[in-house]
């Protein structure tokens, strides 16, 4: 029997099995099958597309963060990419006018935004429809991922697409599972719960790892994970990556529908074509991108404002800011000052573990 039959099977026997309680253990099993054939399914196409590369796919990364249009073909992508970057990228009516990954930068808040034009997308892209691939190939290496819909076209789109990025590991909006597996080689499987679980119960744990050859680990679990979850932890190489749904033609909606739809949380309604919400959009990618402003200043001098230096909400302690500016930095420093709504006293003496925030000034004394 081939994977792909494997596959139907397996999801033949979810859709006619009942969801109960008696059940859930067995639809978990069947669950974590069905991941891993997946996984080798995408593995083999992966392989055979040499690695999801491709002519025009592999740009170079600049700037302090990485966008990716993202979208079925003619919803607007090159015009946005066009007008926020001033790039040339062709606009026509026609479906697939881009046919590669086309870069553009755009400066906003002192943070430089690596924008990509990308192909269209259509269904069945991750298992190697038009050049969907590579173009999700190149989406895992972004920051942050804008799917572009067209506002006459149906809703079900938006699911088509995350469709296709689940399929290949990209998990949108969501948080990595706070799970650890530490595999051994004998000893069973013990289970640590930080938290109560609504959603597993231990023999289901055990047969999914089983399922994955893993009789033997430590197991400890600071989330109440869906059976999804815990097999995205064990299987690995998930992307975990915040996105924004841009609504483009938003010229062709009655003023009623835009009202719901610009409460919908992660959207953004925009006419691209007559550059209508776009100042909106760009603020919304900056706060969405999660990075902060620190502006260096030299001694007896003033701060330097017009070009912060970027850090990332999650990584921005002295000792990060150092090393974005080079590794000496961090092997000659002594101290610094700091200026800013991260400390109580203007300035304020701090040593490498102290926590920056945006629009900090800092003064740093080498040794
Ligand atoms: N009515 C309307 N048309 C738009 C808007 N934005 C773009 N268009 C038009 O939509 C068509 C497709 O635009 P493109 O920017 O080429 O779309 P794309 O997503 O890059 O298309 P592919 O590269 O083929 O995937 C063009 O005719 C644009 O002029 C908009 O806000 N409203
Ligand atoms: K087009
Ligand atoms: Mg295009």
């Amino acid at each position: 029997m081939s994977t792909a039959q494997k596959i139907a099977e397996i999801e033949a026997e979810m859709a006619r099995t009942q969801k109960n309680k008696s059940t859930m253990g067995h639809l978990c099993l069947l669950k974590a099958k069905l991941a891993k054939y997946k996984k080798e399914v995408l593995d083999a196409a992966t392989k055979a597309s040499g690695g999801g590369g491709g002519e025009g796919f592999d740009v170079g990364k600049t700037g302090d963060a990485r966008v990716g249009l993202i979208g079925f073909p003619s919803v607007g992508k090159s015009t946005l990419m066009s007008i926020l970057t001033g790039t040339y990228s062709e606009v026509s009516e026609h479906e697939f006018t881009t046919l590669t990954c086309i870069p553009g930068v755009y400066k906003y808040k002192g943070t430089k935004v690596q924008l990509l034009d990308l192909p269209g997308i259509i269904e069945g892209a991750k298992d190697g429809k038009g050049r969907g691939k590579q173009v999700i190939g190149v989406a895992r290496t972004c920051s942050l991922i804008m799917i572009v819909l067209d506002a006459s076209k149906p809703l079900t789109h938006k699911f088509k697409i995350e469709y296709e990025l689940e399929g290949f590991g990209i998990r949108l909006n969501k948080k990595a599972p706070d799970i650890k597996v530490h595999k051994k080689d004998k000893g069973g499987v013990i289970i640590t719960k930080m938290v109560p679980l609504t959603k597993l119960d231990d023999d289901t744990i055990k047969s999914v790892l089983k399922e994955y050859r893993i009789m033997s680990c430590d197991i400890v679990l600071r989330c109440d994970p869906s059976v999804d979850e815990l097999i995205d932890v064990i299987q690995g190489n998930r992307i975990y990556m915040p996105c924004i749904y841009i609504l483009n033609k938003i010229d062709k909606l009655y003023i009623e529908e835009l009202n719901i739809l610009e409460k919908v949380p992660h959207y953004v309604c925009v006419n691209a074509k007559s550059k209508w919400n776009l100042d909106e959009l760009v603020e919304r990618i900056w706060r969405k991108l999660d990075v902060i402003r620190v502006y260096t200043k030299p001694r007896k001098q003033l701060p330097d404002f017009t070009a912060p230096v970027i850090l990332k909400r999650t990584h921005c302690s002295v000792e990060d800011f150092c090393r974005n500016i080079h590794k000496s930095m961090v092997e000659q420093f002594k101290s610094a000052y700091v200026w800013g709504k991260s400390v109580k006293h203007n300035p304020q003496r701090v040593g490498k573990d102290h926590l920056l925030m945006d629009e900090d000034v800092i003064q740093v004394n080498k040794k």
